[in-house]
């Protein structure tokens, strides 16, 4: 064992674009390789003047400039590492600088095809494999893998993410370990390079590429990478073994949280890496001052693992990366600062050996001969203490000292006190008593920080068994919050519904209570309804028998009217029977002369008498002749006169006419708001118009008959004056025959038949004047009939045209009339209403009563629903809570299977692959590096993030 400082190398790294955009240039000096020169550039802002420059310069192991390659790098800083490890030292590598500075090029490359980009740990994987192959054949290698990422303050497993906050302990044995961590078994660069591709896809990395053009890189690493690999070595002739452990460590970017733009989460993800940086830098500064006696490796979970390699067992070599431009002038510096303090650390690396059996008797040998020596020292010490003590004096020459002690030269003067007490407090006069110091064995100390450490993980583990318990509860709770809301929203939905169900409930009430009303209006209105039609129809009635009344009366008056009328008519023909009386006395002249033929000649007298008869009867019939022209001139004036009465009639109708037209737009002027009275009024119109029209036409046939007749009576009467005046030349030769029969008796004989041819024609035209005389009265009677007809019609169409002129000019009796046809209307409107009005609550009723079955079954199957809903939502919740049951125990078993998974995934690390040194693997070596070549080939990136 040995004290070795820290290794601390830098590197620069090329100007990067956004350094070139911003203007930056390169400011480091690396002259001699071991030394940095920077300029920095200090403004005074108050002096006009430019800047001047002052010069820092910084000493390290080894400075390597921007054009450095990869190989030169691990050349110089790592190779010896590797040897250390395999030697079985433990080892450690770190990566400190800003973000972008070059770590993760640095440890890792660009790419692992690209022979001259790829990084330290591909360099180290093939270097160990290496050192493994060059071992001798006696010795047996394992190794092992494994990687972590420390995020947050929390440590995770990368080959198993599910194992996200693994606890850190410590042990005699193990030292400090990360307790869980999966540890994979490799026998090839190829099968750590897949491991290392496996716990790259699962690394923490936030882009904060929205920030690049004002801040550092697009991919910047928020957390600490640690890639361990532990090489254990047995020789298998001695059974001797050693191990060796190397950590390969990738720091978080170490600028300040400022500078990347970080806000929000990723602040409080800044703070809490600066949080292990900070502790990192404390943990060097109390290391190098020289004062502290407690080194705050516990402050952080990265410091705590790496316990060993700063300022412990380990061989430890830094490299601090920087970026050369004046634009992160300050950042290098402080990356500087930080690998200048941490050169001077110091650390006791020593080889982890497991002893063979025939080592450990030789070590015991050795031991307990050590201690049998130091047993005698101390002896001949207390002795010499004793003279001492004592007030004797001892002689230098005689003095104990370590060296005697082991050539076994100790002085036999000095009295032996095996049983002398450890310590005595020195008493002083002056002084009080001081209070005993206990002054612990180099073991005991180790015994008791190892114990406090110990303790300190179990106080760990049970912090973070309280933190996933918290956080247990903290999902319960939450779970539970989100459940009383679950059951809060629903009490509210139950709510909603029930007053809803209500509000349905009151609606069908208040529909049931209309209903009721509205079947009850409609039997007051149906008994409404039947006492107007009663009335209705007792109006009628009334109406019907008063005009049936009126029509009699009219009707009796009528033909009284015409019986009288025929009678005076029928008085002015024949008033003294003289017709009849001179018929009578010519058919009794006629039956004498009958007789008389029969009984013998005509004696003077009776033709006297009959001349005097003829002459009676000539008379008679000039004076009805007389009176046939005075009826034909009678006739000549009623035709005057009923051709008079046309004209009136005619000119009174057009008046009518006019005067109806005039009452009519007055009437429609003056109601013309009122569209019922024009109506009315029009109808009032039409019907009178009607009325008019059929009496006139029936009046012009009348006229028409009457004008046949006239003609026919003319015809008659032509007839009648041929027959007088037949009877006037019958008469006239009877007259001549009388005249003659005194002065011729002889011829009596002749004169007897031309009597009798006389008689017989007279008997004859008696007949047909008989004949004629009745066609002639009944002709006159009937005319007398057609014109008492035509007066009274004449009279009635007179008294119609009165009563029209009269209700058109009486306002107030047309009102009335109007009025009364109006409520009439109305009144029939109201009834049609009222049946209308009927039949729609019948039909509403019928809806309503419909409606209300409806709504009683939509509010039967709404509480159905209402019920089946939380007949549901509680088998929902206990549905929901076995499932919850269920998804916790599944997830405690993928978590489970997940970490068993991992380790089956990585199926190559589970069993120890033993390797022999020395070609005990080589002859297969071969294959299986041209396997790893082909897969190589095809492999193009061979981490997540790696161009
Ligand atoms: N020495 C170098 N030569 C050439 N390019 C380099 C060098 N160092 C770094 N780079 C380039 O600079 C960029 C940033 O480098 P890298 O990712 O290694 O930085 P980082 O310090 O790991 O950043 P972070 O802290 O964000 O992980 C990369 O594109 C990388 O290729």
């Amino acid at each position: 064992m040995s004290g070795n400082n820290i290794k601390v190398v830098c590197r620069f790294r090329p100007q990067n674009s956004i350094e070139l955009r911003e203007g930056g240039v390169p400011i480091v000096d690396v002259t001699d390789g071991v030394s940095v020169q920077l300029k920095v550039r200090v403004i005074r802002l108050l002096a006009p003047r430019p800047g001047r420059e002052t010069q820092d310069m910084f000493a390290f192991d080894k400075v390597f400039g921007m054009e450095t390659e990869q190989q030169e790098i691990f050349e110089y800083s790592i190779k010896s590492i590797v040897d250390d490890v395999v030697a079985g030292y433990n080892g450690t590598v770190f990566a400190y600088g800003q973000t972008g500075s070059g770590k993760t090029f640095t440890m890792m490359g660009s790419d692992i095809d690209d022979e001259r980009n790829k990084g330290i740990i591909p360099r180290i994987v093939e270097q160990i494999f290496q050192s493994i192959l060059m071992a001798p054949a006696n010795m047996e290698f394992t190794v092992k893998v494994s990687y972590m990422e420390i995020y947050m303050e929390k440590v995770r497993d990368l080959l198993n993410p599910s194992q996200d906050n693994l606890p850190i302990h410590e042990d005699k044995l193990k030292g400090v370990y990360v307790k869980g961590l999966l540890e994979v078994y490799v026998a090839s660069t190829e099968e750590v390079f897949e491991v290392m591709r496996r716990g790259g896809n699962a690394r923490v990395v936030a882009y904060t590429s929205k920030y690049l053009d004002r801040h550092m890189n697009a991919e910047s690493s928020r957390s600490h990478s640690i890639v361990q690999i532990t090489i254990t070595q047995k020789n298998l002739d001695t059974g001797a073994a050693k191990s060796g452990k190397l950590y390969l460590v990738d720091l978080a970017g170490s600028e300040k949280v400022g500078k990347t733009g970080a806000s929000g989460q990723t602040l409080e993800e800044a703070k809490k890496i600066n949080k292990s940086l900070t502790a990192l830098g404390m943990v060097i500064n109390n290391l190098t001052d020289g004062k502290s006696s407690h080194i705050p490796y516990r402050d952080s979970k990265l410091t705590r693992i790496l316990q060993e390699s700063l300022g412990g067992n380990s061989r430890t070599t830094l490299i601090i990366n920087c970026s050369p431009s004046s634009y992160n002038e300050q950042e290098t510096l402080s990356t500087l600062r930080f690998g200048i303090r941490a050169k001077t650390i110091k650390n006791k690396a020593k080889v982890n050996v497991d002893l063979s059996p025939a080592e450990l008797k030789a070590l015991l040998k050795r031991v307990k001969a050590e201690a049998v020596t130091y047993q005698q020292y101390i002896s001949a010490l207390e002795g010499e203490i004793g003279i001492w003590r004592q007030g004797g004096q001892v002689p230098e020459a005689s003095w104990v000292t370590m060296e005697r002690a082991a050539k076994n030269d100790l002085p036999q003067a000095v009295p032996q006190q095996a049983t002398a007490p450890a310590f005595k407090p020195i008493v002083s006069d002056d002084s009080r008593p001081a209070t005993p110091a206990l002054v612990l064995e180099k073991d005991e100390r180790e015994e008791f920080l190892r114990r406090e450490n110990e303790l300190m993980d179990q106080i760990a583990e049970k912090e973070t068994d309280l933190a996933n318990g918290e956080k247990l509860v903290a999902t319960i709770t939450e779970e539970l919050n989100y459940l009383k809301d679950q059951d809060k929203n629903l009490t509210t939905e139950n709510q909603a519904m029930s007053s809803e169900l209500n509000d349905v409930k009151h609606q069908l009430q208040k529909i049931s209570y209309e209903s009721k009303e509205s079947a009850i209006t409609v039997e007051s209105l149906r008994e409404t309804n039947q006492e107007l039609q009663a009335e209705l129809e007792e109006l009628k009635k009334s109406l019907t028998a008063m005009r049936s009344a009126q029509k009699v009366n009219v009707d009796e008056e009528k033909i009284k009217r015409k019986a009288d009328k025929m009678a005076e008519m029928m008085a002015g023909f024949d008033p003294s029977g003289e017709i009849s009386e001179k018929e009578k006395q010519i058919r009794d002249a006629l039956y004498k002369f009958d007789l008389e033929k029969s009984s013998g000649p005509i004696s003077l007298e009776d033709i006297a008498q009959l001349r005097k008869e003829l002459s009676d009867s000539k008379s008679m019939l000039e004076q009805h002749e007389n009176l046939i022209k005075n009826l034909s001139e009678d006739k000549e004036g009623l035709e005057s006169k009923r051709t008079d009465l046309e004209t009136r009639l005619t000119s009174l109708e057009m008046e009518y006419e006019e005067l109806l037209d005039k009452t009519i737009a007055e009437e429609e002027e003056a109601f013309n708001r009122n569209t019922d009275i024009a109506e009315t009024i029009s109808e009032l119109k039409v019907k009178l118009e009607h009325q008019y029209a059929s009496k006139k036409e029936l009046q012009q046939k009348e006229i028409e008959e009457l004008k046949k007749e006239v003609e026919r009576k003319n015809e008659e009467y032509q007839k009648l004056s041929t027959a007088m005046s037949d009877l006037k030349r019958a008469n006239e030769e009877l007259q001549s025959a009388i005249a003659s029969k005194p002065s011729s008796t002889g011829s009596m004989s002749e004169k007897e038949k031309d009597l009798e041819r006389m008689r017989k024609s007279m008997a004859q035209q008696l007949a047909d004047f008989e004949v004629m005389k009745k066609a002639l009265m009944r002709d006159l009677q009937n005319r007398c009939e057609k014109v008492v007809e035509l007066e009274i019609s004449l009279d009635e169409t007179r008294e119609q045209y009165n009563n029209a002129l009269r209700a058109s000019n009486n306002k107030a009796q047309q009102k009335k009339m109007a009025f009364l046809e109006r409520n009439l209307e109305q009144l029939t409107n109201v009834q049609k209403q009222l049946v209308e009005q009927n039949s729609t609550l019948k039909k509403e009723v019928a809806l309503a009563e419909r409606k209300l079955t409806a709504r009683n079954e939509r509010i039967q199957s709404l509480e159905t629903l209402l019920q089946d809903a939380q007949e549901r939502l509680i088998s929902q919740n206990q549905k929901f809570e076995a499932q919850l049951q269920a998804v916790r125990e599944r997830l405690e078993q993928a978590r489970t299977q997940k970490s068993q998974n991992a380790m089956a995934a990585l199926n190559f690390g589970r069993i120890a692959k033993p390797l022999r040194g020395g070609g005990a693997v080589a002859d297969s070596e071969p294959a299986a590096g041209n396997s790893a070549a082909e897969k190589r080939d095809k492999r193009t990136s061979w981490l997540p993030g790696f161009r």
